[in-house]
């Protein structure tokens, strides 16, 4: 099989290592933008052959789309014409739009997949070669597709040591949102608050292990995130009002000085870790 993947950053490179790794594809094409990635990429050694999008839908039985959630929308109509035999993949955190957005006439050849997997890093460097080793992926909207690409998938990700979960869209796009959209947005808002309030000598000087956790992910990519937030805006701001919830009951209670409620309030997040 030979594996063609659009944008070679974390995932899209991530992703032809492990297809290397485990010798998946007889060869794997890749398609870069700009020649700064293209240049980063050849010295990365990521893929055998960089090629424009005519040539990657000529040779190959899988397109792995691993590019911000709206240029995946953008880019779509560039495959229109790929054969009933092609695979075409994406690997966005966002999952109802793009399938929604998907022409009918290749509906059956997309697969919806959202690697539940990554770093705050990004472009061909950030690129590492166990990402998806024994990771979740979601599938979504599968009885949309033919069972060649459905096996296919399965057969790729299976190879790749990855556990497959399936999913509607909707119901995707509402997991995704509470565990990795909202702490997004959590993130960005401490990295802010604490940026306004503190200057740089102090935060290097006194961040400890929890500010450090907590503001990681707050390093993360603003155009592959302001794309995902708003592809996911509903659920985003369902879930950033009961957010503002827990947090003005958290100030009420310290406010009312109410320590035992505190107290049970804190045992209660607490327990998250005995599920985690
Ligand atoms: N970063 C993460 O941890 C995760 C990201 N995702 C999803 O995977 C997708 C890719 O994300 P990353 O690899 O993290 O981003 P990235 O920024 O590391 O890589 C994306 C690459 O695609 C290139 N690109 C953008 N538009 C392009 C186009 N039209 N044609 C060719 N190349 C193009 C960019 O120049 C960049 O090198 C996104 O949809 C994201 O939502 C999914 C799971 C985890
Ligand atoms: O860096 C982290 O911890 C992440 O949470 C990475 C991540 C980013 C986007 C996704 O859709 C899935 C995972």
């Amino acid at each position: 099989m030979n594996i063609g993947i659009v944008g070679l950053g974390l995932m899209g490179g991530s992703f032809a290592k492990a297809v290397k790794r485990y010798a998946i594809a007889t060869k794997v094409y890749g398609y870069a933008r700009s020649e700064k990635s293209k240049k980063e990429i050849a010295e990365l050694n990521l893929v055998d052959e960089l090629v424009d999008i005519k040539t990657l839908k000529e040779k190959c039985d899988l397109i792995v789309l691993a590019i911000p959630v709206d240029n995946i929308i953008s880019i779509i109509p560039e495959f229109l014409d790929i054969k009933d035999t092609t695979t075409i993949m994406d690997l966005g955190s966002t999952k109802d739009f793009i399938v929604k957005n998907i022409p009918e006439s290749i509906r059956q050849n997309f697969i919806a997949a959202h690697p539940m997997t990554g770093t705050e890093k990004s472009g061909p460097k950030a690129a590492i070669d166990d990402l998806y080793e024994g990771k979740t992926v979601v599938l979504c909207n599968l009885e949309d597709n033919e069972n060649i690409h459905v096996n296919r998938a399965f057969k790729v990700f299976q190879a790749i040591g990855m556990r497959i979960v399936v999913m509607d869209s909707d119901e995707h796009d509402i997991h995704a949102c509470y565990m990795s959209h909202l702490p997004h947005a959590i993130s960005y808002s401490l990295a802010n608050t604490v940026m306004g309030h503190e200057d740089p000598k102090s935060i290097i000087a006194l961040a400890a292990g929890g500010f450090k956790d907590m503001s990681r992910i707050a390093k993360s990519s603003p155009d592959m995130w302001t794309d995902i937030f708003k592809q996911n805006r509903e659920n985003l701001l369902k879930s950033i009002d009961l957010f503002e919830d827990h947090m003005k009951k958290v100030r009420t209670m310290v406010e009312e000085e109410d320590y035992d409620d505190l107290k049970e309030w804190m045992k209660k997040a607490n327990s998250l870790h005995e599920i985690l």
